[in-house]
Formats: C-alpha cells, structure tokens, sequence
C-alpha cells in the first residue's frame, strides 16, 4: 500500500473557530472521511501562531488540541515565525475578519497555501489581489465555506444538478436565513458588533444564507450579478444586526436571504422551490438533515445526518485533497465564488450603511 499524501497545517489565530477546526480533522472518525480512513491523505498539525503570546499558543496545544501526541506542533509567538516554517505546508488562518486580507497576502508572499476562514476579504478589491497573487505563485488559495462540503449540500447539489434520480424540476427560488443571538455583553461575540474588526452580521453569518441562493440559484457564476435590495437594523455601533436581501436574477430567479443577531431561527432555514416540488434543509451553516417533497406534498427523500465532531472535516480533507492533486483552486469552492461573494456583500454593506474606515477597505499590506 501506498503512503499517505500528507498536509502539514499550521494555524494562525488558536481561538473559538481554530479548535474546532483543528480537533475535527485530527480526530474525527467519521466513516463518511474515505480517503482519511483508506489512508489516501493524512492531516498533520505542525504548527500554531499566535500574535499575542507563546503562551497563548502553547495554551491552544496543550489545553485545545486533543491528540495522543502533541509533541510535534512547533508553537510562535507571531505570525512571522511561522511564514519561515519549512514544515508547515498550508496555513490556516482564523483570526478576525479585518485581519483577512493582510495575513493572508503575507502567508501567500512567503509561499505558503492557504485556507482563509469567511468571509474572505474585507471587499471585493481585497479578493482580487490575493487571487492574482495566489495563481503567480502557484499556491492553492481557498475560502473556509465548509458548508459547501458538507455531504447535505452535496446531496442536494447531485439532486439538483445530476446524479441522484429525483425530479422535481428547475430551481425558480431559494429562501435562507441564518440567525442566532450574539449577546450584546459577551466578550467572545464583540467581534460581531464592532465595525473596526469588520463587523456585522451580513459578514459574519448573512455570508451563510446567501451562499445557498448564489450555490442553487448560479452554481457556475453564469449568471450576470443579480440586482440586491437589502435592508437592516444597525446596532448602536453601526454595524448591521438584522438584515433581509432580495436578489433578483436576468434569468427569473429569485432569492431572499436573512440573518440575525437578535433572533434564533429554530426552523426550517432554506427553502429551494422548485418547478415540481422543493428541498428544506434544516440549518443553513451546519446542515445535517435536509426533505425533498413534490408538489402534491409527497416526501421522495428525507436523510439525517449524524456527524463525528464539526462537519468542519469535510472541507480540511477537500483541501488535503486538492494539494494532494496539486491544485491551485477548489473545483467546488473556486475564488470566482468567493470573488462573486465579496461583490454581493460590498453592495449590501453599502445599502445598509455598514461602512468600515479606509484602513478596513484599503489595500495595503
Ligand atoms: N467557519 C466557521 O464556522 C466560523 C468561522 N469564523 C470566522 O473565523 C474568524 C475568527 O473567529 P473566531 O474564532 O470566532 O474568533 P476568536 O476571537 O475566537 O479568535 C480569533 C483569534 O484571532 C487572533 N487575533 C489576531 N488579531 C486579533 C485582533 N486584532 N483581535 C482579536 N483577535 C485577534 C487571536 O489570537 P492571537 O492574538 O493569540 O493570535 C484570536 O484568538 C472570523 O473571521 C470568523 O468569521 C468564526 C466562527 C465560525
Ligand atoms: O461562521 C460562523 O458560524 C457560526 C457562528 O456562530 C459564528 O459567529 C460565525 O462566524
């Protein structure tokens, strides 16, 4: 038997969404993680990078990570140390959204791939120098949208595009919602209502919602971009806390995508109607079950997923997967959708009137 194609990962920023990520490709058992368990690929953490403290990544090893042997994860007391690891091969930088755009033209300049948690940029311009940078130098480049990868949005998408028999016709209009509640005086949640760390819920959780309007509705990015009418109530710090969008597409679709910081969504939070019928999925972030119905109400298909961790392995072994063939790009999560991305959010924050300072917007590294 062959050796494992291995990824050597470093991390940039041990916080909340770092652990997670991080404990669920080293330990997930999941019997749906085929080229984990055939041993076609293996994750490796090599690395971890604060820009506070050693201690702080020495913290995230000793206390975070949850894996027989830690021995081999080189901790750093700043991010430029671990530019010059040799080791590590693809870093994964978790660090607050204004932080994005820098980071990650400096991993990519000192030659290192990279997976960029969402949302991606800041803006559009943001994203269009890193993709350029990423293809001069070869370098794999990809957002962190690990719904994407999740078997409940690929089922949906081989229904809906192809290879599982189910018809219920063409995709005429997606409904989503993404909302939780970020308390006002939780300091793990301040990232969300200042506008200095790129705050606002369109960014942070929105991103979620209108990914299944633009995955259904434009798979391809085929489409011209689609006229936006969004709304929002801002919160006192001006960055929008409760937003509706409505996306009209040339081709008669349609989509309306919501999210919110003030309220929980315990339903249904995607809706893609169909000619013949429709699919729901239960959650629009981390989906686990999702119902086919057609238009007489008949359930052709219900499947519940049960998950070992996150979910969020899915998308690490999608990247190991990627490098292990030596793509520059995911075939799934090409830069062009989140390119297609950071366009739509540029003109919903401008509609709302979430706007961030020049420093945010510009592009110097
Ligand atoms: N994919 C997903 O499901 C999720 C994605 N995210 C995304 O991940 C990113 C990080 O979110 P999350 O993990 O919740 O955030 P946390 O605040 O928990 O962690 C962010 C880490 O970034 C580092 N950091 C670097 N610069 C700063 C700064 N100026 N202020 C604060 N922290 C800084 C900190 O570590 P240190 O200073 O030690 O380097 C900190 O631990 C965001 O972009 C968010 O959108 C978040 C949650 C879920
Ligand atoms: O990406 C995310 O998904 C889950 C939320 O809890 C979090 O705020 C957000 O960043």
């Amino acid at each position: 038997m062959s050796s494992p194609f291995v990824v050597n990962w470093g991390v940039m920023g041990p916080g909340r969404i770092a652990t997670l990520f991080v404990n669920d490709f080293l330990n997930s058992k999941d019997p749906l993680r085929k080229s984990v368990l055939d041993k076609t690929i293996e994750h490796r953490l090599v690395a971890v990078a604060s820009s506070s403290s050693v201690d702080r990544a020495q913290k995230f090893k000793d206390e975070s990570i949850h894996q027989s042997s830690n021995e081999e994860i080189k901790c750093y007391g700043s991010y430029d140390e671990i530019y010059d690891d040799p080791k590590v091969d693809i870093i994964y930088i978790a660090t607050p959204n204004m932080t994005h755009f820098k980071l990650c033209y400096q991993a990519l300049t000192h030659g290192k791939h990279v997976l960029l948690e969402k949302p991606f940029t800041i803006n559009h311009r943001q994203c269009e120098i890193l993709t350029r940078l990423a293809k001069e130098k070869h370098l794999f480049l990809m957002e962190a949208y690990w719904t994407k990868f999740n078997p409940v949005y690929r089922e949906i998408c081989d229904y809906l595009f192809g290879s599982k028999e189910c018809d219920i016709g063409t995709i005429e209009r997606v409904i989503s919602d993404l909302s939780m509640v970020f308390p006002r005086n939780d300091p793990g949640m301040e990232r969300i209502y200042k506008p200095e760390l790129g705050g606002g819920v369109i960014m942070d959780i929105g991103i979620y919602a209108l990914y299944w309007a633009l995955g259904f509705l434009d798979k391809d990015n085929k489409q011209a971009i689609p006229q936006i009418t969004s709304f929002a109530h801002n919160a006192d710090t001006g960055v929008d806390i409760s937003t509706a969008a409505i996306l009209k597409y040339g081709n008669g679709t349609l989509a309306v995508s919501t999210c919110s910081g003030i309220v929980k969504n315990e339903g249904h939070d995607v809706l893609i109607n169909c000619t013949k019928g429709r699919v729901i999925v239960d959650q629009a972030s981390h989906p686990t079950e999702y119902w086919i119905y057609d238009n007489e109400n008949k359930q052709l298909v219900h499947k519940k997923f049960e998950f070992d961790g996150e979910a969020m392995y899915f998308e690490a072994d999608h990247v190991a997967e990627c490098l292990s063939k030596g793509l520059t790009e995911s075939p799934l999560h090409t830069m062009a959708h989140a390119a297609r991305m950071s366009k739509i959010l540029d003109t919903i924050r401008k509609q709302v009137g979430n706007v961030y300072s020049e420093t945010l917007e510009s592009v110097g590294v």
